[in-house]
């Protein structure tokens, strides 16, 4: 497996000084900048658009910046964040419906491509689009809002989906986003996860630093 990538939400940043926390929590080792796009339809809650992922860009942040899209239609948005200087971006499979076409739509605009599965949502989508994938998001809590618990049985779709992605021979990203924190972070990575969403966890601490050092720590005791 690939080495694991660290992703801070924003989510849970300070808007109000977002470039300089950004740019702390890189400083701090975060591999990935993860970026939460709620349209108050497709979820219960508002958060920002391509103009804010430009202004992170136009403040000096050079990081990858992984747009997760929370919206219904999702296809409008995919040219503006492309354009805005995302990295990756992930959809839902619920907002989408054309699934092959939005992600040939994201590989088109020059970004790799995921699906985002909601912690009730099942595998099937994911059958005919493999070879179309860069990265499989697995919700560990139901989206909208940061600061929840994990839910447990997301351990058992880890492991089923990392069973996939060794069957496809593909290079694909298994990311997890929901509840991650460094007394879970072994555990995700030991059912086969390869790339961790953490908001709550990292932005909540004073010291970013010692919060992303705490979970390498961690994930560095897992067999691989
Ligand atoms: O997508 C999300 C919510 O929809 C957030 O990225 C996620 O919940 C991370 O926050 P936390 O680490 O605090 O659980």
């Amino acid at each position: 497996m690939s080495s694991y990538l660290i992703a801070p939400s924003i989510l849970s940043a300070d808007f109000a000084r977002l470039g300089e926390d950004v740019a702390n929590v890189l400083k701090a080792g975060a591999d990935v900048i993860h970026f939460d796009v709620m349209d108050n339809h497709f979820v219960p809650n508002l958060t920002f658009g391509p103009m804010i992922c430009q202004s992170l860009r136009d403040y000096g942040i050079t990081a990858p910046i992984d747009v997760h899209l929370m919206v219904k239609p999702v296809d409008s948005l995919i040219p503006s964040f492309a354009k805005a200087g995302a990295d990756i971006i992930t959809f839902h499979p619920e907002g989408s419906d054309h699934i092959d076409r939005t992600l040939q739509l994201i590989k088109d605009h020059g970004c790799k491509a995921g699906l985002v599965l909601n912690p009730a949502t099942p595998l099937h989508c994911l059958d005919f689009v493999m070879d179309k994938l860069d990265v499989i998001l697995l919700m560990s809590v139901n989206p909208g809002f940061g600061g929840q618990s994990f839910i447990p049985t997301t351990l058992d779709k880890i492991k089923l989906v990392r069973e996939k992605i060794v069957a496809s021979g593909r290079d694909i990203r298994l990311e997890v986003d929901g509840g991650v924190k460094a007394d879970n972070i072994a555990e995700i990575a030991a059912a086969g996860a390869d790339m961790f969403v953490a908001g709550s966890a990292i932005f909540s601490k004073d010291d970013y630093q010692q919060a992303i050092d705490e979970m390498r720590a961690q994930l560095a005791t897992v067999k691989q």
